[in-house]
């Protein structure tokens, strides 16, 4: 099923031809990578700029959550991107990964003043830095037919780290969150209320937690799938969502 080639400028070209889209859509789409690339690039500069003015990673989170919200928030996009084909992707693994992506940011980190200063959100929010910086520039220049080999190389192989590391930053996050939620009874509905209903967010960030287990190994088993396919020329049936 695989074939193997030799990874240069024949093999780049190949990549880069494979799925032609319309105009319209690849003149939309690089607008969007280009300022989804510059986003994440002034909250890389931002992190540098506060941990040289004060030396700390104390009240960084509160100093660029506006930005990152605003950022991640706008990824939802990358939902209707797949949803109407005009990327090549799942739908599916975007969700999961756009979802827990802003429940991260909303429901957690920035709902919860106390959490933010752990060493865990700044942990997850360096290894989202990276991430995107490199994929969004994948995308553009992969876009634009003018890839350097680095950019490639970097999307297909920092993952295999940064992924796993990411994850530990946002379930430390989550459990830190835990006992605030449970002091505290946020997002929850207890009975007796007027719609008969109960909710209680501390065991639902158990579940979210719980959920990790069996969904971030298919997004990580779908990240090695496209390392072989792009760096390794390697064909790949997918399975339809
Ligand atoms: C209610 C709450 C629910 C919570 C649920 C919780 C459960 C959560 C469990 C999982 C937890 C995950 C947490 C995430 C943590 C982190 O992010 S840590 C940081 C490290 N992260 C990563 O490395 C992220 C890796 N993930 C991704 O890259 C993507 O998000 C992806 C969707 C998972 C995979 O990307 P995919 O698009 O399938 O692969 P590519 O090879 O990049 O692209 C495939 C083709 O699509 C084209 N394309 C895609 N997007 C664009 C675009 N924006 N512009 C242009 N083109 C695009 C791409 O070029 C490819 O096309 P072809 O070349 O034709 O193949």
């Amino acid at each position: 099923m695989a074939s193997s080639e030799e990874d240069g400028p024949a093999e780049e070209k190949e990549h880069t031809k494979k799925k032609a889209i319309g105009p319209f859509s690849t003149a939309w789409l690089t607008l969007y990578n280009i300022a989804m690339t510059a986003g994440w690039l002034v909250l890389a500069i931002a992190m540098i700029r506060f941990y040289v003015e004060t030396g700390t990673h104390k009240g960084l989170y509160k100093s660029l959550q506006k930005t990152l919200k605003f950022f991640q928030t706008f990824a939802l996009l990358e939902l209707v991107h797949c949803a109407f084909g005009i990327v090549h992707t799942s739908v599916l693994v975007t969700a999961v990964q756009v979802s827990s992506r802003i429940f991260m940011v909303w429901f957690v980190t920035s709902s919860i003043k106390q959490i933010q200063n752990e060493e865990s959100v700044l942990l997850f929010l360096v290894v989202w830095t990276l991430t995107e910086i490199t994929r969004y520039s994948f995308y553009t220049f992969n876009l634009l037919n003018h890839l350097p080999y680095f950019i490639k190389w970097a999307r297909y192989n920092l993952f295999i780290i940064l992924y796993p590391v990411g994850v530990v930053g946002e379930l430390l996050t989550i459990y830190a969150a835990l006992p605030y939620v449970q002091r505290t009874g946020m997002y929850s509905l207890r009975l007796p209320n007027k719609y008969n209903v109960s909710f209680d967010y501390y065991y639902f960030l158990l579940i979210v937690m719980c959920s990790y287990i069996p969904l971030f190994p298919q997004l990580y088993f779908h990240m090695l799938r496209q390392r072989r396919k792009v760096l390794h020329g390697e064909v790949i049936v997918e399975k339809e969502d």
